[in-house]
């Protein structure tokens, strides 16, 4: 592990952990093992670490087949992950990227946690959507290398990484984390800490209209996302990328936007509320605004 040589002495990335398995820990596993350095993913459920792995493995098998990865890079890049549910494997981490369930008391729980077990010098980051980092951070025993670092879903695609200083976030770490992004391949854009950040404060409010839209009846799901894909370029209409990103989390950053900036504006829609309850979270549920459980998937509206 070399050093960078700044006197908090954190060390240069070359090791990274990641809490949560879901779609976006196991993209982030995936690029970073991709990249060379080392992975521990870590969730609290075994079978979710199963269906991890072979997710990887699969996105991995069409970047084969495409050619844009030899079987021995991708067997390893696969061998240069190590899955389990206990925390304690992340210690030997120079980076911890936290993405679990977009719900701040268990962010929160997980940081407390985490704490203790983790190298001092190591780095924790959130993938949150949403959450204000500088929350986060105060909830640790090192808030000035604490920092969001927001990947685009599908991670092994999407070129963009959105990197959130919290208030106390120090300089080292904003640079590590700015070469650790360069380092797998995505390109970074600066936000400050407010709600939901850059991406989020913008294009969730978008899906959020297109609900409300469906709710008054203005289209149904296909007209409205053939409408935003044909009409305005959109590569997945919104009811499509809502579904893909999971209603759950939508919802959940539409409050943390309606809270934080006290506007009635960013009030989530009824019908998504709706969806949310009835456990219809989109497609890592089989059925959204679309019924995945057939193919091609309908529309349920
Ligand atoms: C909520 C948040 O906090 C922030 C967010 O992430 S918001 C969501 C941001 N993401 C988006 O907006 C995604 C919008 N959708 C898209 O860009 C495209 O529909 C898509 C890239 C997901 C799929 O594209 P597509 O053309 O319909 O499908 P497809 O042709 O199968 O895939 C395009 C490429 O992506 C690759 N790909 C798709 N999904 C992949 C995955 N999960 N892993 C690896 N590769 C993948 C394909 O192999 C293909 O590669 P080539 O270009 O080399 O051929
Ligand atoms: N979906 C998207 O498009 C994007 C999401 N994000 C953010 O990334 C984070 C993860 O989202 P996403 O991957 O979509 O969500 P998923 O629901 O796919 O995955 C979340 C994972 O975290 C697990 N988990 C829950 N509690 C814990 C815990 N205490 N310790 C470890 N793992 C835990 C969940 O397990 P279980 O299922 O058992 O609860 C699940 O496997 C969120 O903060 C989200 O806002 C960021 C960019 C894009």
């Amino acid at each position: 592990m070399a050093a960078t040589g700044h006197s908090l002495g954190i060390p240069e990335i070359t090791s990274v952990g990641v809490i949560g398995a879901g779609q976006m820990g196991n993209g982030i596993a995936h690029v970073a093992a991709l990249a060379g350095l080392p992975v521990v993913l870590v969730d609290v459920k075994a079978e979710a670490l199963d269906k991890a792995l072979a997710t990887i493995r699969r996105n991995m098998d069409r970047q084969q087949a495409k050619g844009a990865l030899t079987a021995e890079a991708k067997e390893a890049a696969l061998g240069r992950i190590r899955t389990g549910t206990e925390m304690a494997l992340l210690g030997e981490s120079d980076i911890v990227i936290e993405a679990a369930t977009e719900r701040e008391a268990l962010k929160l729980a997980i940081f407390k946690a985490a704490c203790p077990l983790l190298k001092p010098a190591a780095i924790l980051a959130s993938n949150t959507s949403s959450i204000p980092i500088t929350r986060l951070a105060a909830a640790t025993d090192r808030p000035e290398r604490v920092i969001g670092m927001h990947f685009m879903n599908p991670v092994p695609v999407m070129k963009l990484v959105e990197v959130i200083r919290g208030i106390a976030t120090d300089e080292p770490t904003f640079d590590a984390v700015l070469a650790l992004a360069g380092r797998l391949g995505k390109v970074t854009a600066v936000s400050q800490d407010y709600p939901a950040f850059i991406v989020n404060r913008i294009l969730i409010p978008m899906i959020n209209e297109a609900v409300q839209a469906l709710q008054e009846g203005v289209g149904d799901v296909r007209s409205i996302d053939t409408a935003l894909k044909l009409g305005a370029n959109h590569p997945m209409g919104p009811l499509e990328l809502a579904d893909f990103i999971g209603l759950d989390t939508c919802l959940a950053i539409m409050r943390v936007l309606h809270e934080g900036m006290g506007d009635s504006k960013y009030r989530p829609s009824p019908l998504l509320v709706k969806y949310v309850e009835a456990g219809w979270l989109g497609r890592k549920a089989g059925r959204g605004f679309y019924d995945y459980s057939q193919d091609p998937p309908k529309a349920t509206r």
